[in-house]
């Protein structure tokens, strides 16, 4: 894969032109794009900044993000032509950094659960997961060092972890969802794909204007929660086999690891997701269900279907137990609790089939809960398919969660 940081320093220290570092992605794109199908479209011709931070920097954008040199098509044949006056805040913030927002990356339609034509680059009978296909697949296949994608349930960290990149899904808000079609605005989050944890949480230092995020070797040793969601349907063995090494290599690191179960009313709020998610969608994709409901997809068609018969009471409901989870996930990271969490990235390995995108029952709690999380790779299945693990921090400790996951990501590499 394409190290952002090493990019960075090559240009740095004058062993790599920006226009260099440009053209080496073109030609990774051209030697694995036939095989994976990641990207909905590639620039021409962009601007290839001298300097800044990122100089140099080719970033894939999920399809779903407004920018300006190229149409935004939202995964749909509704949006075909659809090209968008402006750039999205977050891709002109990338821009103001000197990074080229060069290729849009495939995402599911709307970002929902139907699935793209993309590949996994580990095995191409595999689905690389959603609903940011394009972005997890070409940071896996070496063909960007940095790609965009959101997260509404688990379409940040799911597909990371099938195609075995590192995926943040930041805390909520972090990063402006203007300019980003909307499914949920509860929910929606914008997050980010790269090779390493230190690429991953350097990009949204930047990206963020936070420098401390960038900080992820604080040489500190967490106290880690292993969380295993016992509201949700159990995992396959290759994910909890993942949990246990990743525990074990904290440990091994100078962590203390210790079983954390949730309360009660952590089952309630994950249950709530649902509700909240479908009934925002019905109003944030009311148009296009009402003037072009059959070339909407048929998973896509069904939810917005159900999701017409949701009372205003069982949303505003659902919201209520969202709030009192969030106010319980406070005393879960109290004084003398857990530095941060750690439970699967998704049920397993990348599911076989093109059909699907996978699972993101292990995912939609920690969007609902709006708090970071950090996906990294941790071991790969007999048939070579990646397994990783999500690490969880509190609200707006981002960098915490990037610490804890760069420190499981050393141990790990021995
Ligand atoms: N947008 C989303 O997060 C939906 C998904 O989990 O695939």
């Amino acid at each position: 894969m394409l190290s952002l940081l090493d990019l960075c320093a090559r240009i740095d220290d004058g062993r790599l032109t920006p226009e260099g570092a440009v053209r080496l992605v073109r030609a990774a794109i051209a030697a694995r794009e036939p095989e994976v199908g990641a990207l909905v479209c590639v620039d021409p011709a962009p601007v290839v900044a001298a300097a800044g931070p990122l100089a140099g920097i080719a970033v894939g954008i999920k399809d779903i993000i407004d920018t300006a040199d190229l149409p935004t098509r939202m995964g749909s044949a509704i949006y075909e032509s659809w090209h968008p006056r402006a750039d999205a805040p977050v891709v002109a913030r990338l821009k103001s950094l000197g990074a080229a927002p060069l290729a849009k990356t495939t995402t599911t339609p709307f970002a929902f659960l139907d699935p793209t034509a993309t590949r996994n680059p580990h095995h191409p009978g595999h689905t690389p997961g959603g609903s940011s296909a394009g972005s997890a697949a070409a940071v896996a296949a070496g063909m960007l060092p940095l790609a965009l994608g959101t997260q509404t349930g688990g379409s940040v960290i799911r597909p990371a972890a099938f195609c075995g990149v590192v995926g943040v899904k930041p805390s909520f808000r972090l990063l402006p969802t203007v300019g980003v079609k909307c499914y949920s605005w509860a929910l929606d989050t914008l997050g980010l794909f790269a090779a390493g944890v230190a690429d991953a949480a350097h990009a949204l230092a930047l990206l963020a204007d936070r420098p401390a995020i960038g900080r992820t070797h604080d040489g500190s040793a967490p106290r880690i929660g292993i969380v295993r969601q016992e509201f949700c349907a159990a995992p396959d063995p290759e994910a909890e086999a993942a949990l246990g090494r990743a525990a074990a290599a904290a440990e091994r690191a100078g962590a203390v690891v210790h079983d954390l179960a949730l309360p009660a009313r952590f089952g309630e709020a994950y249950a709530a997701h649902g509700t909240i998610q479908d009934y925002e969608a019905r109003q944030a994709l009311a148009w296009e269900y009402a003037a072009h409901r059959d070339a909407l997809p048929p998973r896509l068609r069904a939810a917005l279907d159900a999701a017409q018969g949701i009372e205003t009471a069982a949303y505003d409901a659902a919201r209520r137990t969202a709030h009192h989870a969030r106010r319980s996930l406070k005393d879960v990271f109290s004084e003398d609790g857990p530095d941060v969490l750690l439970t699967y990235a998704a049920p397993g390995a990348a599911p076989a089939g093109l059909d699907q995108t996978g699972d993101s029952r292990f995912n939609r709690l920690w969007t609902l809960m709006g708090v970071p999380c950090v996906t990294l790779p941790v071991e790969r299945t007999p048939a070579g398919l990646p397994v990783g693990v999500q690490v969880i921090a509190r609200f707006g400790d981002d960098g915490r969660a990037l610490a804890a996951a760069g420190l499981i990501e050393r141990a790990l590499r021995g």
